[in-house]
């Protein structure tokens, strides 16, 4: 009896001295539902709605642009306006990554990549050196990269044309891990070593996209609970995707093992300026001994695992949506074509065109506001307290960004869920560059995304050739149901598989390849 009498004693007084704190502490954070002890605020998450984003969103629309939540014993805010989204990632307090998990694991538990390593020692010196070598031979140095994509865009164009015909009815797969995802990759590998691979049947290539599937895959499925509980990967990784995690991680430094094995054979870094990435990064290696944490041959290797990561998931994934986008509403495409064929007719398709073409920019931000990619851009931790309305987050503290909320207001987005293009562009036929800025799926900021220009210039090279030589359209199993435009939660967010019917522009009977 009175032991009984003790338990009910000390879990009353544990339940009042947690109530005191959470009366206190909850009106000097900002807004956001009750944090409980070990849960924190996950069951009001998940009761909200199945999918974490947008259950996420609902809770946003009650506590308002800047919500603290805490998702199991991690303290989070997220910003859901342009303004607050601009404030936390453009500003000076928020400039660290949490790296927590798999990130640790992958860059050996040193401080040594871009994506998540904190510090400016760390990413600043890093993030400059990349910048400096893809400016001389790298994705930066637009006359450099203009000879690679054209490569890289031609060899995608030949191969869909091979499979279109090949295909009963010019039917073609479009999945997430299919050839749009291979070509990114390789596209990738070019910017890295200055060379892609002959063929999309390429062993090595299709094991580097299959190990980087299975890590997106893996992470959708316990991502928000190894975000929530980070220690838990250590006793139930392997029902959490985490150790699936690691053998994807395997794959993807076998292949850049061999990468930098191949360089590192030719020998060109030892004489002379670099002519790709890894050689300017060997030279450093050699050349900066006592820097060894930083330019040593295992940041090298978790480096190009970030490039792999962050690039070609996000950059595939977003002319996936651009497609499906365009084949379900017909006339945007005929637009974005017509446009095509009035600036540019048959002759191959230059970067320098895209000023000129302003609906096709408008196709490019409006598949961005819609699809999202990175719903919740990159996660970025606090480095100091700072105070933002009156109310304060601490360091340490998780930043992300609901861009569905970001996307979707109302008063900024006349009817968010409309796929219409035509919202950017003003009465006299120009871009609105207010609404242009507001779309930002790249981040802002000192980290904001590094293949940037990378992403912008290969995405519209891909939309535009494929759209300038082919018509999309809806294959006859979709007449009854239409595939799905449902957004699916990931890292970055995706669309399910789909087929499409490649119908040849007739004006293309000339080749229009490069
Ligand atoms: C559509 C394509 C892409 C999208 C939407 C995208 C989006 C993002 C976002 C939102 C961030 C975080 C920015 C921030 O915290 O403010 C980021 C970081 C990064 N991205 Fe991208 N990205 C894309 C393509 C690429 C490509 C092609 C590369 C090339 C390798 C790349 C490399 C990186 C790297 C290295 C970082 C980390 C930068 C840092 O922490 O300092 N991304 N990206």
């Amino acid at each position: 009896m009175f032991l009984m009498f003790l338990v009910f004693a000390t879990t009353g007084c544990a339940l009042y001295l947690w109530l005191l704190s959470e009366l206190s502490e909850s009106k000097t954070r900002l807004p956001g539902p009750m944090q409980f002890p070990l849960v924190g605020s996950m069951i009001q998450v998940i009761t909200t709605h199945p999918v974490g984003f947008i259950a996420i969103d609902k809770l946003s629309q009650i506590y308002g642009d800047a919500m603290s939540i805490k998702l199991g014993i991690v303290d989070c805010v997220f910003v859901s306006s342009y303004e607050s989204v601009k404030y936390f990632y453009g500003g000076e307090n928020c400039v660290d990554r949490p790296g927590t998990g798999i990130w640790l694991e992958r860059q050996f538990y040193k401080k040594i990549r871009v994506l998540s390593a904190n510090g400016p020692s760390a990413w600043g010196e890093m993030r400059k050196f990349i910048t400096q070598s893809w400016s001389s031979c790298g994705p930066m140095n637009r006359d450099w990269l203009r000879g690679i994509l054209k490569e890289e865009v031609t060899s995608f164009l030949k191969y869909v044309e091979e499979l279109a015909s090949s295909s009963p009815g010019r039917v073609v797969p479009f999945k997430a891990s299919g050839f749009v995802k291979v070509s990114f990759t390789n596209l990738l590998t070019a910017t890295l070593v200055g060379k892609r691979h002959e063929n999309y049947g390429d062993k090595k290539l299709l094991g580097l996209v299959a190990a980087l599937d299975k890590f997106f895959r893996a992470s959708r499925i316990g991502i928000s609970v190894m975000t929530a509980y980070p220690w838990l990967r250590f006793l139930f990784g392997r029902y959490f995707g985490y150790h699936t995690q690691l053998e994807s991680v395997a794959g993807i430094h076998k292949y850049s093992k061999e990468l930098i094995s191949q360089r590192r054979k030719l020998g060109v870094y030892k004489n002379g300026e670099p002519t790709c990435f890894i050689d300017a990064f060997l030279q450093r290696i050699e050349s900066e001994k006592e820097n060894a944490h930083l330019f040593s041959n295992e940041a090298l290797l978790v480096t190009l695992a970030d490039f792999y990561t962050a690039g070609t998931e996000t950059s595939s994934n977003w002319l996936l949506f651009a497609i499906l986008l365009l084949m379900t509403h017909p006339e945007k495409q005929e637009k974005l074509y017509q446009e095509l064929r009035v600036k540019v007719g048959n002759r191959p398709i230059e970067l320098e065109d895209r000023n000129e073409l302003i609906y096709t920019q408008a196709v490019i931000l409006e598949v961005f506001r819609w699809g999202k990619v990175t719903v919740n851009l990159e996660s970025r931790q606090a480095i100091r307290d700072f105070e933002y309305n009156g109310r304060i987050v601490k360091k340490g503290t998780t930043i992300l960004a609901n861009m569905c909320r970001v996307y979707n207001t109302p008063n900024v987005w006349k009817d968010p869920q409309v796929f219409r293009p035509e919202r950017f562009i003003n009465e006299d036929g120009q871009l609105i560059k207010e609404k242009a800025e507001r779309i930002i799926p790249f981040g802002l900021g000192k980290r904001i995304c590094l293949g940037e220009m990378l992403a912008k210039d290969s995405g519209f090279m891909y939309l535009t050739t494929l759209v300038q030589k082919y018509r999309f359209e809806l294959p006859h199993e979709y007449l009854r149901n239409p595939p799905s435009l449902e957004l699916i939660e990931g890292i970055t967010t995706c669309v399910a598989d789909y087929n499409a019917k490649l119908v040849k522009r007739e004006t293309n009977t000339q080749t229009i390849c490069y």
